[in-house]
């Protein structure tokens, strides 16, 4: 659906200082796939988003979406591969002094739809949305869900392949947030609608994403599926962002850890996948290889639709290697914390 290769993107004009935005990005993105892309502030999330569909132009790299070169198109065609792509925004961007059903119309007029489909079409996008009865109102008459929603309708309008997401929720509460992640989950099982978001909350990337870049100043600094990403991050950013949505405190937990008397290699860290995560594994564990273990630490969550759970254990006596080697067995990832 995307391959972007080696792109470079900077601001400045020689008097103030150059920025680089993008430092040599390359990625691909899936069709029918939810790709996010994480980063802190000024790490290039926007130009980079910004860039897939040419709302700002790189400075080099090559860059197809959709099966087209979009680097090689005049204006003419980029305006029709533009129609391919759509896009919503973290201030939603609607046309204030147009009813809802007028704003979501705007994109099928510019593409001179005939007048008599437009009607209907805007009734079934609103539908789609869940604002079915909400047409005749203003956006100023709506919550930031609803209006969000029809930033949504106005997006798919088109029928596009692509859906660019930029911080769509930020602007929203934490209840908001998750119906509008679910909607657009929903849209992207039944339209098979590819969808790359933007966002600087691991919580976000964890619901929705099938594969994640961190960004940072402007460069991909590891890449993945969400789950390896979220479970085993390797970069010191990505581990921040991490323990972040897991409101972990690292240095609070060192110090924790700290006070705990422990021989070497007994601190484990447990993470589970699947159904497995709420089988009675560890019970079953302790009993055949004598161990005692205490848990310091323990989360079950879901990934997208997969649950996962991580617990972190201090063991005492017991078989300690032969312990390892059963949950090894079953499939359990086993880190030796200290
Ligand atoms: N039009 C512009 N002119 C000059 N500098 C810019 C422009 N747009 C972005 N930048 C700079 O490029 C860098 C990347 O900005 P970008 O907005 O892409 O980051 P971001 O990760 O989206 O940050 P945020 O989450 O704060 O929006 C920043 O240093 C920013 O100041």
């Amino acid at each position: 659906m995307i391959e972007l290769q080696d792109i470079h993107k900077h601001f400045g004009n020689g008097e103030g200082p150059r920025i680089k935005a993008l430092d040599g990005i390359s990625l691909g993105v899936k069709a029918g796939e939810v790709f996010g892309i994480i980063g802190h502030s000024g790490a290039g999330k926007s130009t980079l988003l910004r860039v897939l569909n040419l709302l700002e132009r790189p400075d080099s790299g090559s860059l197809r979406v959709a099966g087209q070169d979009l680097l090689s198109l005049d204006d003419a065609q980029l305006r029709g591969a533009r129609q391919r792509i759509g896009m919503i925004f973290q201030h939603f961007n609607l046309l204030g002094s147009r009813t809802v059903a007028e704003n979501v119309a705007w994109p099928l007029r510019i593409a001179r739809w005939p007048a008599a489909q437009i009607a209907p079409r805007v009734a079934e996008l609103l539908a789609r949305v869940g604002l079915a009865e909400q047409g005749h109102k203003y956006p100023a008459q709506l919550s930031g869900g609803q209006k969000q929603r029809v930033g949504i309708a106005r997006a798919l309008a088109t029928g596009p392949e692509l859906l660019l997401c930029d911080e769509a929720t930020s602007a929203l509460d934490p209840q908001t947030t998750r119906a509008i992640l679910d909607l657009l989950a929903q849209l992207n099982r039944e339209l098979g609608l590819a969808i790359v978001l933007i966002t600087h909350e691991m919580d976000v990337v964890r619901r929705i994403c099938d594969r994640v870049a961190v960004l940072e100043a402007g460069r991909v600094v590891e890449t993945g599926p969400v789950a390896e990403v979220f479970l085993h991050p390797q970069h010191a950013v990505t581990r921040r962002f991490v323990q972040e949505a897991e409101n972990i405190d690292e240095n609070e937990q060192h110090e924790d850890y700290a006070q705990i008397h422990i021989r070497p290699g007994h601190l484990l860290r447990l993470t589970f996948q699947g159904e497995r995560t709420y089988e009675p594994l560890l019970g079953e564990v302790a009993r055949r290889s004598g161990i005692d273990f205490g848990i310091l630490h323990g989360r079950i969550d879901r990934i997208k639709s997969t649950p996962y759970g991580q617990l972190t254990i201090a063991v005492t006596g017991g078989d300690l290697a032969g312990a390892q080697a059963l949950l090894a067995e079953r499939g359990v990832r086993v880190e030796v914390l200290r």
